[in-house]
């Protein structure tokens, strides 16, 4: 069945996902905040900024103008950085209220807000109620724009309390080389997407230091650790950390030369200056406020997180990265599942 949908963010990942819906048989209208960025898409078919030599389908319309881009949508999906989330969902509301919409909302974001230390799909309810809002899905899972754009083999996991509406997003983006999963534990896969971001720096950080595979096999598997633990306090399965949108996603965004955050990790290892490797990249790294969101989660809920702290104190204290490797290295003797040594 043809859905029509409003892809918001025409950044690469927003941009792709449109162009997936499209080759799907859908109905997509693809909204950005920047005029020029419409334009192109809209004469040229392209994106240069965010996806160059990429070439989009005539079918993808962009626009400028949010309530022309939800006017007669089904599904909203929010692919805007995790920092502005909020800002377009209240955007989103005052044009809903206008239109008397209630469309299903999905989002494919991998963040945590800072302040509030928030899922996405938390701001999303919180902005939008029910009211403006039939369900809410997550997509999530270890995807590439780049390589999802020339029709890799992708899998990854559409995630809703309400099980049908998952299935209805595996549906709806579902080929033959993007394979979708329903998992029920939003909480889970939210929290594997946001974190692994911040892993995903400090192995970048290890490959710009030198650093050999057991150290980002160790980074990897210890991190896991770290961010299962946070989310079963929330009340995740441990079982999601093991799929795709956990151990799946982590291992893609700590290996991938695709991965922004990888990339900011390798800089700072090799003695770029934090500012410039943002003013360099041009595009979204989740990882660096998250990092800052996760640590003062962790800290007011008393769970040890002591790979996020270290990746915290590179970002924002200035500390240095090999004293802080060494502060890992040097913690007291542990057993690898319970923790504390008897
Ligand atoms: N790229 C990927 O392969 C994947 C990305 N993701 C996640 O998707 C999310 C988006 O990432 P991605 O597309 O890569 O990011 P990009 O940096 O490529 O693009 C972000 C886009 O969001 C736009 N944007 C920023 N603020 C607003 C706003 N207020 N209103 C509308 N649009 C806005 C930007 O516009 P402007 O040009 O004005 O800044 C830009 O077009 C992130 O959470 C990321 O983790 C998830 C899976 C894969
Ligand atoms: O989420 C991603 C891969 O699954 C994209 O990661 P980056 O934002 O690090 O590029």
């Amino acid at each position: 069945m043809t859905e029509k949908i409003a892809v918001l963010g025409a950044g690469s990942w927003g941009s792709t996902l449109a162009s997936v819906l499209i080759e799907n048989g859908h109905d997509v209208t693809l909204y950005t905040n920047v005029e020029k960025q419409a334009a192109e898409l809209n004469e040229k078919h392209t994106n240069e900024q965010y996806m160059p030599g990429f070439k989009y389908s005539e079918k993808l319309r962009a626009t400028t103008d949010l309530a022309e881009a939800v006017a007669d949508a089904d599904e909203v999906l929010f692919v805007v950085p995790t920092s502005v989330t909020r800002v377009v969902a209240k955007q989103l509301k005052e044009v809903l209220a206008k239109l008397n919409r209630r469309p299903l909302v999905i989002h494919a974001s991998k963040g945590l807000e800072i302040g509030t230390h928030k899922r996405i799909s938390q701001i999303l309810q919180e902005e939008l109620t029910d009211r403006y809002c039939s369900g809410i899905v997550v997509l999530s899972g270890p995807s590439h724009a780049e390589e999802v754009a020339r029709h890799d083999i992708t899998l990854i996991t559409a995630a809703s309390a309400d099980i049908k509406a998952a299935e209805k997003v595996q549906d709806m983006f579902t080929n033959d080389y993007l394979r979708i999963y329903t998992n029920d534990d939003i909480v889970g896969v939210e929290t594997g997407a946001a974190f692994k971001n911040v892993i995903a720096i400090g192995a970048g950080i290890l490959h710009g230091l030198g650093y050999g595979d057991d150290a980002k096999a160790a980074l990897m598997t210890r991190g896991l650790a770290e961010v299962a633990r946070l989310g079963m306090a929330f009340g995740a399965s441990p079982l999601t950390f093991m799929g795709l949108s956990g151990v799946g996603d982590l291992i893609v965004t700590c290996t991938s030369v695709h991965s922004r955050n990888w990339r900011c990790g390798e800089q700072l290892g090799q003695g770029k200056p934090l500012d410039q490797v943002i003013e360099d990249m041009g595009m979204v790294i989740e990882g660096i406020n998250t990092a800052k969101a996760a640590y003062d989660l962790s800290r007011d809920e008393h769970i040890e997180m002591p790979i996020t702290k270290a990746i915290y104190n590179v970002l924002y204290n200035n500390a240095d990265i090999k004293e802080e490797i060494g502060g890992l290295m040097t913690r007291d003797s542990k057993s690898e599942v319970i923790g504390k040594r008897k």
